[in-house]
């Protein structure tokens, strides 16, 4: 029984309470009270649009995620595995000889050392050393791809240590792909841990850049920026040179000087601004390549050196280099300096100057050598006319191809103190070099700006400026 003292216990709700507790008024909202639709009256739009916004909303949101998810495994780089194992095809599974790298100076160590390519797996090893631009690592398959299978027909040359093709990396840049032959010397092994390594981490406008390479099982390949004009050797010796390139205008006075300015600038880099300096040690006028404008920049990085630091920079080591352009005192010792490339620089300013190559035992006695045949003329002045490639009469100042010799007679000395800087060697061709209307619009000023950055033995990291 109920205590009459008690509140009177609430009437239990009807069916009809219950459906009007439903429709009570919604506070605030907007829409008018819902209606019960049960005679074919207009429903209250909120009944559908919530359901199906929030269907929507959660649909939308799955497939956002979805994309996310996708977007970033496409988009992070591919890693040097530290500890991983991959095949050919970057995919975990064939056992490869332990990655991990003690060099933090760069991270080529663990790439090029093993050819250890991540793709594909989590890594919880510790993180590659930090790469300080952004040279990517390839698969042998996308290069395959680039290339179309390394066709002959893609072949735009060959070097002692293989062939070079044209090629299209998956985001349409063009690009060369140098495919290194490895023999058992190990020469194209230690050619491919130094451009990796020393590439990776300069960035002039006056270097040919390296986009990336591939270290995938016994494969070692290099992506270099496509330099469309090919190698100053194919413009100034094209029978030399295989008459690659087909048949080409000779270069004019006005783009021979900017050539010669931009490959000042570049040794001027890798002497003066890098520290440790680098000696490239087989600068000659096959590794200068030449942009569509015409526009130079020194390649080809796999006999370089870093000078010791030592006051004079000295290293003694292997004679190594082309003929012709070694400077005598590093060909009879094997002692190195950077006075060694500017030696081989003013070699390279005679052939621009003369059109002659180095060494020609086709010409009459006397001539063979072209340093010992040009140095008693250029300081002669009416020698000095006589001495210039017949394809330049007429369009030089005759001061400035004094200017010009005098410059080449101080590279090409002797004794290697008396050798300028390549600093005095840039002041001094900057007044003469004027440039052409091809160079006012090339690609490098923008580069240019970016100029002398260098981030050699610093964690500090730039990304590569494209040309
Ligand atoms: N980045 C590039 N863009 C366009 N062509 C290139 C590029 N790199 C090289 N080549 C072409 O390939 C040729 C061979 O280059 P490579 O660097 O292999 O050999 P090399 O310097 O001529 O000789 P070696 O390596 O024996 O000193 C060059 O002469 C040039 O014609």
């Amino acid at each position: 029984m109920a205590d009459a003292s008690s509140p009177p216990a609430p009437a239990p709700l009807g069916a009809e309470d219950l459906a009007d507790a439903r429709l009570a008024p919604w506070p605030a909202s907007p829409w008018p009270a819902p209606r019960r639709d049960g005679g074919g009256g207009r429903m209250n739009p909120l009944f559908t649009i919530l359901p199906v916004s929030a269907l929507a909303i959660g649909l939308v949101l799955l497939v956002a995620v979805a994309v996310i998810l996708v977007a970033t495994r496409r988009a992070r780089p591919r890693k040097v595995d530290a500890g991983g194992s991959c095949n050919g095809d970057g995919k975990p599974g064939a056992p490869t000889s332990s990655c991990s790298s003690h060099n933090t100076r760069c991270g080529y160590a663990a790439a090029a050392g093993v050819g250890c390519i991540y793709a594909g797996r989590l890594g919880f090893s510790a993180p590659p050393p930090p790469r300080s631009r952004g040279a990517q690592v390839f698969t042998y398959r996308e290069l395959e791809r680039a290339t179309d299978g390394f066709s002959e027909g893609n072949v735009v040359g060959r070097g002692a240590s293989g062939a070079v093709f044209r090629g299209r990396l998956a985001d349409g840049t063009p690009a060369a792909i140098k495919r290194l032959r490895l023999d058992h010397r190990r020469q194209g092994e230690r050619e491919f841990r130094i451009e990796v390594d020393l590439l990776s981490r300069m960035d002039s406008p006056y270097l040919v850049g390296l986009l990336g390479y591939c270290a995938d099982q016994s494969h070692r390949l290099l992506v270099f920026e496509f330099m469309p004009n090919g190698s100053l050797r194919s413009h100034l010796h094209p029978s030399a040179s295989g008459g690659g390139g087909g048949a080409r205008q000779p270069l004019d006075w006005a783009t021979r000087l900017g050539i010669a300015l931009d490959c000042a600038r570049a040794l001027e880099f890798l002497h003066e601004h890098s520290s440790p300096a680098v000696i490239h040690r087989d600068f000659n006028c096959s590794n200068v390549l030449l942009d569509r404008n015409l526009r130079a920049r020194v390649s080809d990085f796999g006999m370089a050196k870093l000078g010791s630091n030592k006051a004079d920079g000295q290293v003694v080591t292997r004679v190594l280099g082309t003929t012709g352009y070694l400077a005598p005192e590093y060909a009879s010792t094997g002692k190195l300096t950077t006075k060694s490339d500017v030696y081989s620089y003013g070699v390279v300013l005679l052939e621009l100057l003369t059109g002659r190559v180095p060494v020609d035992t086709r010409r009459p006695p006397g001539q063979h050598v072209l340093v010992s045949w040009a140095l008693p003329r250029l300081t002669n002045r009416q020698k000095l006319v006589q001495m210039v490639d017949p394809a330049l009469q007429g369009q030089f100042a005759l001061k400035d191809l004094v200017q010009v010799a005098a410059i080449a007679a101080m590279c090409v000395q002797t004794k290697a103190e008396y050798r300028p800087l390549m600093t005095d060697v840039v002041q001094s061709l900057i007044p003469i070099a004027k440039p052409t209307p091809a160079m006012s619009c090339s690609s490098t000023p923008i580069r240019a700006a970016l100029e002398h950055v260098i981030f050699m033995g610093s964690s500090h990291c730039g990304s590569k400026t494209s040309s």
